[in-house]
C-alpha cells in the first residue's frame, strides 16, 4: 500500500471524485441487494396470501430502485473516469518534469523505449485502479458486510453456514496476488524490453541494414518476445489454476444453501421467500468475489506500475542547483574560465581511470581554446564539466571567478552555446530549430545566425526555405548541413561562451574556414573551445591543450606546438602530408627561430 501512499500526491487532490466513485458503487450495490428482499416479500406476503395488488406496488418499487440505481451507477463511473484521467495527466506532467530534471549521467543508462512504456502503460495501469479498481475492490468489501448482515437478519444459522467457506476463498485470494504480482512484475519489464528494440531498431535502421543485420535483429527480438510470452503463459497458468478453485469455493456455499435451506422449506422451518432471498443475496455476493481475482489482478499490476513510476519519480538528480545558488546577470557575465586541477571519473565505469586527470586551464574571455587528442582522450569530458553536465570529481572550474557549483544551472547554461559532436534537429521548420534557445528571437537574427553559420544559402534553396520540416534527427539533410543549423542555433543568442564539439567535422575546408572567420567576429570578446581532429580547425586558437588519455601532455599555441616533438606535431605532419610545402616552411621558421633564440 505504501506506493499508494507515496503516490498521493498526484490523486488526493480530488478525493471528492474518489469518494463519489466509491459511494456511488457502494450505494448502487446496496439498492442491488435491495431486489432479492422484493422477491422475498413478493412470495411470502403477495403470491402466497394471494394479494394481486400488491404485485403492481412491488413493481413499481422495483422501478424506483433501478431508476435510483442507474444514477449512483452514473455517478461511480463519472467520478471514477475524472478521477483516474485527471490522476493520469498529472503524473504524466510529473514525469515528464522528472525526465527534464535528471542529469545527463541518468541518460547514460535509461533506454528509451523503457522509459516511454513507463509514460504510457504503467501510468495507464494506475489509472484504471485508482478510477475504478479501488472502488470495486471497496464494493467488494461492503457487499460482503451489508449481505451478511441482511443474511444474518433473515436466517443467522444459514448464513453461518454460507459464509463458512468464505475465509478459504479469502486465503485462496491472497496467495493468487502473491503467486500473480512477481509475475505480472516480469510483464512489465519484458513490455519495456521489447519497446527498447523496436524503438532502437527504427533509430538504427540505417546501421542495421547497412550491416544487413536483419536477421540478427529479428532473432534478438524473437527472444524478447519469447520472453514476454512465457510471462504471459505463466501469467495464464496462474489463472488457469486459481480461477477455478476460486469458483468452486464460491459455488459451494451456494449447494450447501440450496440442500439446508431445501430441507428446511420442506420441513416448514424457513418460508420460501427467505430461501429465494438468501440464495439471490448469496449469488450477489459470491459474483464479485469470484472477480476478487480480476481485481486483486488490477491491484498488483497497478502496483508494479507505481514501483517502475516511483523509481522514475523518486531518481535522484545529480546536478542540482546548491542552496543558495548565484544568478548570473547576462550583462555583467565575462566568460573567463578556469579549470583548478580538475579530475573527474564517470560513476557508471569504475572500470575506467579518470576521464580527465589534473586538468589546468584559464582561458580569459575572448580567448579561444583548442582540445586536440585521440578519441576518448578526455576532450567532451572536459567540457561537458563546464555545462555542469556532471560535477568534477576533484578541483573546480570557475565562471568569472565563482565556482560553477554555486551558480544557478540555468543561468550558467544560457551563457553556452554548445554544439555538439552529433547534431540533433527536432522535428520541426529549420527555424524553429534555430531558434530552440531564444525563442523570442526576430527574423532577421535567425538570418544572421544561418548566415554565420553559412546555412542561409542552402536554407533559401529548399522550396519552403526557414519552413522546411526536417525529421527526427534531421532526416533529408546532408551531415555537414545538419551541423550548420547546429551552429546557428548556437550562435543565435550570442552566448560568452561557445563550446564546438567536433562541430565540423563534416563540412569540407572552406566552409569551415568561412565559419571560422565569422565565429571569430561574432564571438569577439567571448571565450570559445573548439574540439576538433583537424589540426586545420584549430590552429588559430590563443592555446591548444593536447590530451592524453585524460591527462594533458602538451600545450602551447600552433606555432610553439609544431616545433615540439609530440602527438601534435605527429598529427600535423600527417595531416599536411600532402602539402609538403606548408610543412617544410612551418618547421623551418621554427627549426630558424630555435637557432637565432
Ligand atoms: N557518458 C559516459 N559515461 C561513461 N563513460 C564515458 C562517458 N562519456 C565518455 N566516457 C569515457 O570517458 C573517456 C573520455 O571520453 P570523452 O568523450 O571525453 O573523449 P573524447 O576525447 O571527447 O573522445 P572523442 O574524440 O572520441 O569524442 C572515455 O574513456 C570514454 O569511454
Amino acid at each position: 500500500m505504501h506506493i499508494f501512499k507515496e503516490l498521493k500526491g498526484y490523486y488526493w487532490q480530488d478525493k471528492g471524485f474518489l469518494w463519489g466513485s466509491v459511494g456511488g458503487l457502494a450505494i448502487a450495490t446496496a439498492l442491488g441487494l435491495v431486489y432479492p428482499l422484493l422477491l422475498k416479500t413478493l412470495i411470502d406476503d403477495v403470491i402466497v396470501p394471494g394479494e394481486y395488488s400488491g404485485v403492481l406496488r412491488l413493481s413499481l418499487m422495483a422501478v424506483g430502485i433501478i431508476i435510483l440505481k442507474a444514477g449512483f451507477q452514473y455517478v461511480h463511473g463519472f467520478s471514477g473516469g475524472r478521477l483516474g484521467n485527471r490522476m493520469a495527466y498529472r503524473l504524466r506532467n510529473g514525469c515528464y518534469e522528472k525526465l527534464q530534471q535528471l542529469s545527463f549521467s541518468y541518460y547514460d543508462k535509461a533506454r528509451t523505449g523503457d522509459l516511454m512504456s513507463r509514460l504510457t502503460a504503467d501510468i495507464e495501469g494506475i489509472r484504471m485502479f485508482i478510477g475504478f479498481g479501488v472502488a470495486q475492490l471497496l464494493n467488494t468489501g461492503l457487499l460482503l458486510v451489508f449481505g451478511f448482515s441482511m443474511m444474518f437478519a433473515i436466517d443467522w444459522k444459514l448464513t453461518l453456514l454460507a459464509f463458512a467457506m468464505l475465509p478459504v476463498l479469502g486465503f485462496v485470494a491472497i496467495r493468487f496476488e502473491q503467486s500473480i504480482h512477481p509475475v505480472f512484475r516480469s510483464i512489465r519489464s519484458a513490455v519495456g524490453r521489447l519497446t527498447v528494440r523496436v524503438q532502437e531498431n527504427v533509430t538504427g535502421v540505417r546501421t542495421v541494414k547497412s550491416f544487413a543485420r536483419e536477421p540478427f535483429e529479428i532473432d534478438r527480438f524473437v527472444k524478447e518476445n519469447v520472453d514476454y510470452r512465457d510471462n504471459h503463459v505463466e501469467l495464464a497458468g496462474v489463472w488457469a489454476k486459481y480461477f477455478p478453485m476460486m469458483e468452486f469455493i464460491a459455488n459451494l456455499s451456494v449447494a450447501a444453501l440450496l440442500l439446508v435451506g431445501g430441507w428446511r422449506v420442506i420441513n416448514g422451518t424457513l418460508s420460501l421467500g427467505d430461501l429465494i432471498a438468501l440464495s439471490g443475496m448469496l449469488g450477489m455476493i459470491v459474483a464479485p468475489l469470484w472477480t476478487l481475482g480480476f481485481q486483486i489482478n488490477g491491484y498488483t499490476q497497478s502496483k508494479a506500475s507505481g514501483e517502475r513510476l516511483l523509481e522514475l519519480l523518486n531518481q535522484p538528480i545529480a546536478v542540482k542547483n546548491a542552496g543558495h545558488s548565484l544568478v548570473l546577470d547576462d550583462e555583467v557575465v565575462k566568460g573567463h574560465v578556469r579549470y583548478e586541477d580538475v579530475s573527474f571519473r564517470y560513476a557508471n565505469r569504475d572500470d575506467l581511470p579518470s576521464a580527465l586527470l589534473g586538468f589546468e586551464l584559464d582561458a580569459p574571455a575572448g580567448s579561444v581554446i583548442g582540445l586536440l587528442g585521440g578519441t576518448g582522450s578526455g576532450k567532451t569530458s572536459t567540457v561537458g564539466l563546464l555545462l555542469r553536465a556532471y560535477d568534477v570529481g576533484e578541483g573546480a572550474i570557475r565562471l568569472d571567478g565563482v565556482d560553477i557549483r554555486h551558480i544557478e544551472l540555468e543561468s550558467l547554461r544560457r551563457q553556452i552555446g554548445v554544439v555538439f559532436q552529433e547534431s540533433f534537429l527536432f522535428s520541426t521548420t529549420i527555424r524553429e530549430n534555430i531558434c530552440y534557445g531564444f525563442p523570442d528571437a526576430t527574423e532577421e537574427q535567425i538570418y544572421e545566425a544561418a548566415r554565420l553559420a553559412q546555412a542561409d544559402g542552402f536554407i533559401r534553396e529548399f522550396p519552403l526555405g526557414y519552413e522546411t520540416i526536417v525529421g527526427e534527427r534531421g532526416m533529408g539533410l546532408s551531415g555537414g548541413q545538419k551541423q550548420r543549423i547546429a551552429i546557428a542555433r548556437a550562435l543565435l543568442a550570442k552566448p560568452k561562451i561557445l563550446i564546438l564539439d567536433d562541430a565540423t567535422s563534416a563540412l569540407d575546408m572552406e566552409t569551415e574556414q568561412e565559419i571560422q572567420s565569422a565565429i571569430r567576429k561574432v564571438m569577439e570578446g567571448r571565450t570559445v573551445f573548439i574540439i576538433a581532429h583537424r589540426i586545420s580547425t584549430l590552429r588559430h586558437a590563443d592555446e591548444i591543450i593536447v590530451l592524453d588519455k585524460g591527462r594533458t601532455i602538451q600545450r602551447g599555441t600552433h606555432d610553439k606546438l609544431v616545433r615540439q616533438p609530440g602527438l601534435y606535431r605527429e598529427t600535423y605532419r600527417i595531416q599536411f602530408a600532402d602539402r609538403p610545402e606548408e610543412l617544410d616552411q612551418e618547421t623551418a621558421a621554427g627549426d630558424e627561430r630555435r637557432v637565432t633564440g
